[in-house]
């Protein structure tokens, strides 16, 4: 960006308006401190007042730290229309009490629109789209683009780009919120009024959490209904979703709920197992079989027998039928279900003991009648008649049976309680999950197209801790037995959308009763556990084809270099995906070969070089899973972050060292997937470190091994190619 004289007295004009804007975002983050310190301290008598008080409390600490987020480039842009009007856009909107116009506009206000749509074929009003580079409150640089094709004026300070600028700036293992340099392609969606299901996919880098996140902000805006439902981000590991948990409070957004699928399972899972057992247990037949299990818990065609009084009362086949149909069909949960049920076979009964007594009173009077030769009802009936009653109505023996009071002993009466458990028991989600998967008898018959061996990886050792698969069909058993999960959101965003299986997905719609969801993904990168290749795979059996698909196709993130690097692998493990368009050159990627006792020492070798040719950059070492405690004990974290490839996915480094590709591959199932994701993590420079093959068979390094610091490449690390 240029910044000369021009630039200097622009940038002290706007800091003008930069500080005033601060002084009204800290008198109003004051005022919100001091009104949440009056309302801790106010003294609340009684439930009521105590939870007003929270309710309040609640409130303004979030309006706190709404305030406390934008501080950070609060201000960052500004739009000059064509008849003169000036609007400053930032984090948040700011307007002083009583101002006609705001001191700041949201960013996603209406008003706001041009500053990311206007193009010079398409102005939309505008003559001029600043943008402004403020750090630490100061104006450090400003930079302009002329829209409706008037030359530059005295005032205007046209230069390099900003997302040029953003690009290339080292990266902290954060992500920063891109609202300043947003792309026109990247808004539409962001800004889309549709308030469905949104599908974005394109190629690594090419800005879909970017999009996914702003668009979660946009909903929090735009949407309140919505917002007050919350929001939930769902992505694929913690690892990720701390790379991405400082972007909504940057826009001013505390309230969305982050979390894995995992996090949101009734249990805590401890241990591992093979991806391709998680895959197995995470198709649609699991949710049918499941579902079959819990059916076969409810009450077969069998009869009913319980004591009551010192009678049995026993309920024919044809009753605990029609009891069952009438709970099964009720729509409910299991358990709640079983409720209904017992209420069901309550009635049953005592309608059976009424029928019972009415009986036997009558076989009382037809004995009485044969030994007296009197009838009894009719005796006393004329006795109260005499009496001033009327006979008929008082004395009928059905009148005198109080059915609510059988009902209500019924009800609880442990023995009718045990009686109904053995029909229809109150189940848990362990014991459906066990029955299905700790029984060979019970998957066969209800995974019948599973082969035998695939049933046999499923099948669990009783006590085994719980695996992140299992804990997905826990939740799913959950909502079997107990009804839908007790916190939904009013839009759900997933992140790496690819990663999630048929019964994630089950999971993440129990969420969104709305509906109102925003899917990013790619399935080139997807990784073992998968179970879908596309999009009508993975949301057809849910949605059907109720889904607005966009794809993104520049690469913010990788150079040109490096894409053009992975367009075989490309081509291999995604025929017919279009590569996307890298907007940044850089760099060849380097390779570097190794003998496998030597790979350590290369490596810290190389990471030391790159450390000293450009400090500061976060770099990054990518290895198969199995490598990445060896690499940790040799104190390579001193230089770079260790990351297993199975978690690399949705992360971006300056640099990445991958050890060992054909290891990687070699490591999971579709491991030229994970290749992939790794290969395309790094803004700058890549550098594989290959295990010459021959040296893979011998024990012994071989002539053409290079030893440690003796690292073969296509350059020095600070080569540009
Ligand atoms: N408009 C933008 N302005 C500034 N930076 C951007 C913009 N769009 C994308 N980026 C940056 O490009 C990089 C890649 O973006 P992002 O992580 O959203 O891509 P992705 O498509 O989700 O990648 P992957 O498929 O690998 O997960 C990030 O550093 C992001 O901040």
């Amino acid at each position: 960006m240029r910044f000369d004289d021009d630039g200097a007295r622009q940038a002290e004009a706007e800091q003008r308006h930069v500080t005033a804007v601060y002084h009204l975002l800290d008198e109003r983050l004051a005022d919100a401190r001091a009104r949440l310190a009056d309302v801790l301290r106010a003294e609340a008598a009684g439930p009521g007042e105590i939870y007003a008080r929270e309710a309040a409390a609640g409130h303004l600490a979030g309006r706190v730290r709404h305030l406390e987020g934008a501080e950070e480039g609060l201000v960052f842009g500004r739009i000059d229309a064509a008849d003169g009007t000036v609007l400053h856009l930032g984090r948040i909107g700011l307007r002083t009490d009583g101002g006609e116009t705001p001191l700041l506009v949201d960013w996603r206000a209406e008003a706001a629109r041009p500053f990311y749509e206007a193009t010079p074929l398409r102005p939309l009003g505008l003559r001029r789209r600043r943008h402004l580079r403020v750090e630490d409150r100061r104006v450090r640089a400003v930079s302009d683009e002329l829209l409706d094709g008037s030359p530059a004026a005295a005032g205007d300070v046209v230069g390099d780009g900003p997302l040029a600028r953003a690009l290339e700036a080292g990266r902290t293992g954060r992500m920063r919120a891109a609202v300043a340099t947003l792309q026109a392609e990247q808004d539409t969606i962001v800004r889309s009024a549709h308030r469905g299901v949104t599908v974005v996919q394109g190629g690594p880098g090419t800005g879909k959490t970017v999009v996914a996140l702003h668009r979660a902000a946009y909903v929090l805006y735009a949407f309140p209904r919505v917002a007050e439902q919350g929001v939930l981000i769902l992505g694929p590991n913690t690892r990720f979703l701390d790379y991405i948990s400082q972007v909504l409070p940057s826009l001013g957004e505390n309230g969305a709920v982050l979390a894995t699928c995992t996090g949101l399972a009734p249990v805590t899972p401890a241990d591992a197992e093979p991806p391709e057992t998680a895959r197995l247990k995470g198709t649609a037949g699991l949710a049918d079989a499941l579902s079959a299990v819990v059916r076969s818990r409810q009450a077969p065609h069998r009869r009913f027998a319980v004591p009551v009084g010192k009678e049995v009362v026993r309920l024919p086949r044809e009753d605990v039928t029609r009891a069952r149909e009438a709970a099964v069909t009720s729509g409910l949960a299991h358990n709640p279900a079983g409720a209904l049920f017992k209420r069901y076979l309550a009635d049953m009964v005592t309608g059976a003991v009424e029928r019972a007594m009415i009986a036997d009173l009558a076989a009382m009077d037809a004995e009485a009648v044969e030994s007296t030769g009197l009838n009894l009802d009719e005796a006393v009936e004329a006795d109260l008649r005499a009496l001033g009653f009327d006979g008929a109505q008082d004395a009928a023996p059905a009148e005198e049976f109080d059915a609510d009071a059988v009902r209500a002993a019924l009800l609880g009466d442990s023995r009718f309680d045990r009686a109904v458990a053995a029909l229809w028991p109150r189940l848990t989600p362990e014991t459906v999950v066990r029955a299905l998967l700790e029984d060979a008898e019970a998957m066969a018959l209800h995974l019948p197209s599973l082969t035998e061996r695939e049933r046999s990886r499923l099948l669990r050792t009783p006590g085994a801790g719980w695996t992140d698969a299992d804990a997905v069909l826990l939740d799913e058993a959950a909502a079997l037995v107990e009804g839908p999960p007790g916190r939904t959101f009013g839009h759900v965003v997933v992140d790496e959308a690819q990663e999630l299986t048929a019964m994630q997905w089950r999971m993440a719609l129990r969420r969104c009763p709305s509906r109102s969801m925003t899917l990013v993904g790619d399935f080139a990168q997807a990784g073992p556990a998968a179970t879908a290749r596309t999009w009508a795979e993975a949301l057809e059996p849910h949605l059907g084809t109720r889904y607005a698909l966009h794809t993104l196709t520049i690469g913010y993130r990788s150079t040109h270099e490096i894409l053009a690097a992975t367009r075989d692998l490309l081509a291999r493990i995604a025929p017919g995906q279009t590569p996307s368009r890298a907007l940044r050159h850089g760099p060849l990627p380097r390779e570097l070969t190794a003998h496998r006792d030597t790979i350590t020492a290369v490596l810290a070798s190389e990471l030391r070089a790159q450390a000293a040719a450009h400090p500061g950059d976060l770099l990054a070492v990518i290895c198969a899973d199995t490598r990445a405690a060896g690499l940790a004990a040799a104190g390579i974290g001193r230089w770079a972050r260790i990351v297993p490839a199975s978690h690399v996915r949705g992360l971006e480094f300056d640099a990445v060292l991958l050890v060992d590709p054909p290891e990687i591959v070699a490591a999971r199932p579709g491991g030229e997937r994970d290749l992939y994701v790794g290969l395309t993590r790094a803004t700058k420079r890549l550098c594989t470190i290959t295990v010459q093959p021959a040296c893979r068979e011998q024990p012994s390094p071989c002539g053409t091994c290079v030893r440690a610091g003796q690292a073969t490449s296509a350059g020095p690390p600070d080569s540009e190619g």
